[in-house]
């Protein structure tokens, strides 16, 4: 008997949309996952019982694949052999061209980008159809995703892009929350303390932004109090290039995300 949804790759990012669609309300007897790792499928059945866990893919109504890119092309051959008729991957920089080569039919195809903030439901991804994926096709691949966040239509050439900035964003946002705490510590609060409050910072600095009608420049300028704490912190941001190094981070990213698709 075939499982309505087939993930192919049980890893990071597989999880997060594993651990997202069973929180959304999704019945684990729906869902099956083929991976590869013994070790992983041990991990994944512990955590996810009455999800089917296997070693390789089963017959399912639709396919979400997320092993590494150069995994792709023989998740899509395998699961098309199994009888999948609709892929849905997330892998960075493989193309909707490149997966209906190795489908070798009319199997339809959605690429997505999504992020690691799925895992609490608060992702956001960014889907592009192939050439012969429908509205119903990105019907189903929204059903899909929008358990875990929100989703958003794009042009596939703007999924590298879409990459660098939300693909690979949380890594950078994670890296300011690490440095914004070490700042705290060497201000002199405790480690604790000093989470706490770059953390909650970055939080309702979040909801602040999604929440509010200003944008962030707008919502910067009311936390910058004239020859007040917060300009003199911002010069030193500005000094040491932070704005230029976001700008370069992203197009490396979007650059690597391309050198995949084509390796
Ligand atoms: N980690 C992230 O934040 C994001 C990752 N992605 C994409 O998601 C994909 C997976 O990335 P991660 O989860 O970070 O990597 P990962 O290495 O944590 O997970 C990949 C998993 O796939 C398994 N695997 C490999 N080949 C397989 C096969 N043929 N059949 C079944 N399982 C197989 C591996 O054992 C591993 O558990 C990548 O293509 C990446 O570009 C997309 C958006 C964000
Ligand atoms: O680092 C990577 O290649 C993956 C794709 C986007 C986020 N993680």
């Amino acid at each position: 008997m075939s499982v309505r949804l087939l993930l192919v790759g049980g890893g990071r990012m597989g999880e997060a949309l594993l651990g997202g669609m069973l929180a959304a309300g999704r019945e684990p007897s729906e869902l099956a996952v083929a991976e590869v790792s013994g070790a992983r499928r041990t991990e994944l059945a512990d955590r996810y019982p009455g999800v089917q866990v296997v070693a390789s893919p089963v017959a399912a109504e639709g396919v979400v694949l997320a092993t590494k890119p150069d995994g792709i092309a023989a998740a899509v051959t395998a699961s098309v052999q199994a009888g999948a008729s609709r892929l849905l991957s997330v892998a960075a920089g493989i193309t909707c061209a490149a997966m209906e080569a190795a489908a070798g039919g009319s199997t339809a195809v959605v690429r997505a980008m999504p992020n690691t903030p799925a895992l609490v439901g608060a992702g956001v991804t960014a889907i592009a159809p192939g050439s012969t994926a429908g509205e119903e096709d990105l019907a189903w691949a929204e059903e899909i995703l929008s358990a875990v966040g929100v989703v958003v239509r794009v042009k596939e050439t703007q999924l590298d892009a879409v990459t660098g900035v939300s693909g690979s964003g949380p890594a950078y946002v994670f890296l300011v929350a690490e440095a914004l705490s070490d700042a705290g510590v060497l201000a002199g609060l405790t480690r604790d303390l000093a989470n706490t409050l770059a953390f909650q910072t970055l939080l309702g600095s979040s909801q602040l932004l999604v929440q509010s009608a200003d944008g962030p420049a707008e919502l910067r300028a009311a936390v910058t109090s004239p020859g007040g704490t917060t300009a003199a912190g911002t010069r030193e941001l500005e000094r040491a290039g932070v704005r230029s190094a976001f700008l370069e981070a992203v197009m490396a990213a979007t650059e690597r995300a391309r050198e995949l698709g084509s390796a």
